[in-house]
């Protein structure tokens, strides 16, 4: 079944706007804000609509409660269905959230409430400033659940925080605290839990005040230098549509809506 997005009628994200600022909020906090086809195609609407109000002049991205910004693609629902369930255009759009959150030309802070995994650390890996609460725990899981994001999530965090780094957090699949996310280059500040959001609010309100077409400028310029990217994203993306049909990847999406540990071992070559 297609849907139309409208703002009136979004269920999976929240869309506020105060001083110029918009704040994007991934409300599925039972699910550990973990994002279906549908938390896609609302995330896609609501950044669209800060990108084209002349009124915000900076975004910030969260998620509900105090447990997770997000926890990625939602396990589950892959595990059940094989997909992400229903979408606007009967397409996974993440491809598009990702160069949205590149493109659009407001800066784009993360205020990472708690844990950031899987799909969910390449969200804020992609914003441009991030803010962590002193509970927030970050890390990438594709191997443990059968999927991997071999474009900007890959190459582009190497780039942040150095290939050693990087490829570590991908083939150990472990959490790191927030503390060492700072020590890292992974996030720019840390705060108490409490002040998290108003730390995001401020910063956003600083960025307010700048001229609002140097930092147009200045985005697509940092993004420049990285933008090839984009191109093994579209083909890793491609590979990873394959692979998630795969038997390989029903093991890591089922071992974990069973809680159990995946068995791997009889797909190696
Ligand atoms: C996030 C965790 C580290 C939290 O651990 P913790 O011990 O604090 O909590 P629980 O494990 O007990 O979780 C609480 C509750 O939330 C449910 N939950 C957690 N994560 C998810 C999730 N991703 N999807 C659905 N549900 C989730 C969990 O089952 C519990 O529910 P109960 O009912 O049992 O209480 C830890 O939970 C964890 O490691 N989660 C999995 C993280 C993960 O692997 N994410 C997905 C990676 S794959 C991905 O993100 C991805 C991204 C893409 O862009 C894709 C694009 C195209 C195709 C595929 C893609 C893709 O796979």
């Amino acid at each position: 079944m297609l849907y139309r997005v409208a703002m009136r009628d979004l269920t999976d994200v929240r869309y506020e706007k105060a001083d110029h600022t918009a704040t994007v909020t991934i409300d599925r906090p039972d699910r550990m804000n973990s994002f279906r086809g549908r938390t896609v195609d609302e995330l896609i609407h609501c950044f669209k609509t800060a990108w084209t109000d002349p009124d915000v002049g900076a975004i910030i991205l969260t998620g509900a409660g105090d447990r997770a910004f997000c926890a990625g693609g939602d396990v589950k629902e892959r595990a059940a269905t094989g997909g992400y369930g229903e979408t606007e255009w009967g397409s996974f759009e993440i491809e598009r959230l990702h160069r949205i959150i590149r493109d659009v030309p407001k800066p784009v802070i993360a205020a990472v409430n708690g844990v950031a995994v899987g799909g969910g650390h390449v969200l804020h890996v992609l914003c441009d400033l991030s803010i962590a609460s002193n509970t927030a725990r970050f890390g990438q899981s594709g191997p443990r659940v059968g999927s991997f994001d071999a474009g900007f999530g890959s190459a582009y965090l190497a780039r942040v925080i150095g290939e050693k780094r990087a490829r570590w957090m991908w083939y150990l699949c472990e959490l790191i605290d927030a503390d060492t996310a700072l020590s890292w280059g992974l996030v720019n500040l840390v705060t108490e839990p409490g002040e998290l959001l108003d730390t995001a609010r401020r910063t956003a309100a600083e960025v307010n005040r700048r001229s609002p077409t140097a930092l147009r400028f200045l985005k697509h310029s940092f993004n420049a230098d990285t933008d090839h990217l984009g191109g093994i994203s579209h083909l890793a993306f491609d590979g990873l549509d394959l692979f998630t049909r795969t038997e390989e990847a029903a093991e890591g999406a089922e071992a974990f809506a069973e809680r159990r540990d995946p068995d791997f071992r009889r797909f190696r070559r």
